[in-house]
């Protein structure tokens, strides 16, 4: 059963994460070809973790790349039960998503959003009409309608995984970052992109916050916990805490030159955000 535990403390939270050193062999799939299709010009073949497949026991991963907002949708599964959730799904990869899921025989239980995106439209609302059953999850502190609210602490079970929830406001205020319980992964949303962070100069941006969120609810995880971002616009896929720790040109200067370098970031608005946040308050779909 997939279920959504309000309220986990942290010292259970603690308890529940057993770090797993995997020494079986992942199965991996060879990134080079469709790197080169997706980004052309870009090399990506070199970090064969960018394609991983399976992290370990019964457990189904895959990243999937959306063009025109350049979104990461994320499938977990539980290859035993079959329990799926899905994170950041588009409108426009509806279609694809759904027929994903169909082939693998996976049974999609939950479609979360690490928050009220401005780029782009949800498909969890269209989502949950094709597939009776299916509930959407988003922040208690997002505004935005759905099923479940999560808050900080919640755990996200799929089988025998599960995703644990935390909340990392500043790019919004209702982003989360839901990292698996044994902390290899973390699906950081646009609080952390790879060498780069999410804008803080609308809804509710506030670089301070983003600042500490990152260095109080990311960056203490393993250095070799995977970052999994909801962007990314020059053809990255995965990261690590570690790797960011060192080299994310943002996040490792002193809170006040971080201040500076977000409100000079001077970025056009996404192109789609005048109707993309009033439809993603509403699950991606107005209801008429
Ligand atoms: N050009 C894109 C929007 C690009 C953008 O603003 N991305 C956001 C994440 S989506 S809310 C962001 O935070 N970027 C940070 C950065 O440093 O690029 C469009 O028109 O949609
Ligand atoms: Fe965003």
């Amino acid at each position: 059963m997939c279920s959504v535990v309000k309220g986990a403390k942290p010292v259970q939270q603690a308890l529940a994460f057993t770090l797993h050193l995997r020494t079986k062999t992942a199965a991996w799939s060879c990134a080079a070809t469709r790197s080169r299709v997706l980004y052309p010009g870009v090399h990506t073949s070199s970090r064969p973790y960018c394609s991983r497949m399976a992290l370990g026991e019964r457990l189904l991963f895959r990243q999937l790349f959306e063009s025109a907002s350049s979104t990461y949708t994320y499938l977990l599964a539980d290859t035993q039960t079959k329990e799926a959730i899905i994170i950041d799904p588009v409108l426009e990869t509806l279609d694809r998503d759904l027929k994903l899921v169909d082939e693998l025989g996976v049974r999609l239980k939950l479609a979360v959003n690490t928050h009220c995106h401005a780029d782009h439209i949800t498909s969890t609302g269209l989502m949950k009409k094709r597939l009776p059953g299916l509930k959407s999850a988003i922040s208690k502190f997002s505004g935005a309608s759905a099923d479940v609210h999560l808050s900080d602490g919640d755990k996200i079970n799929f089988g025998k995984h599960h995703l644990s929830v935390r909340e990392t406001p500043g790019h919004t205020d209702g982003c989360v970052t839901l990292v698996m319980g044994d902390q290899s992964m973390a699906f950081t949303g646009d609080a952390l992109l790879i060498r780069g962070c999410g804008r803080t100069d609308f809804q509710q941006g506030c670089s301070k916050r983003l600042y500490e969120s990152v260095h109080q609810r990311i960056f203490t995880l393993p250095d070799h916990c995977l970052i999994y971002p909801a962007h990314d616009y020059k053809g990255q896929m995965v990261s690590t805490v570690g790797e960011e720790r060192r080299f994310n040109p943002r996040l490792t200067k002193s809170l006040e030159e971080f201040v500076e370098i977000m409100e000079n970031l001077n970025l056009p608005k996404p192109a789609k955000i005048d109707i993309a946040v009033p439809a993603n308050l509403v699950c991606g779909v107005h209801e008429v």
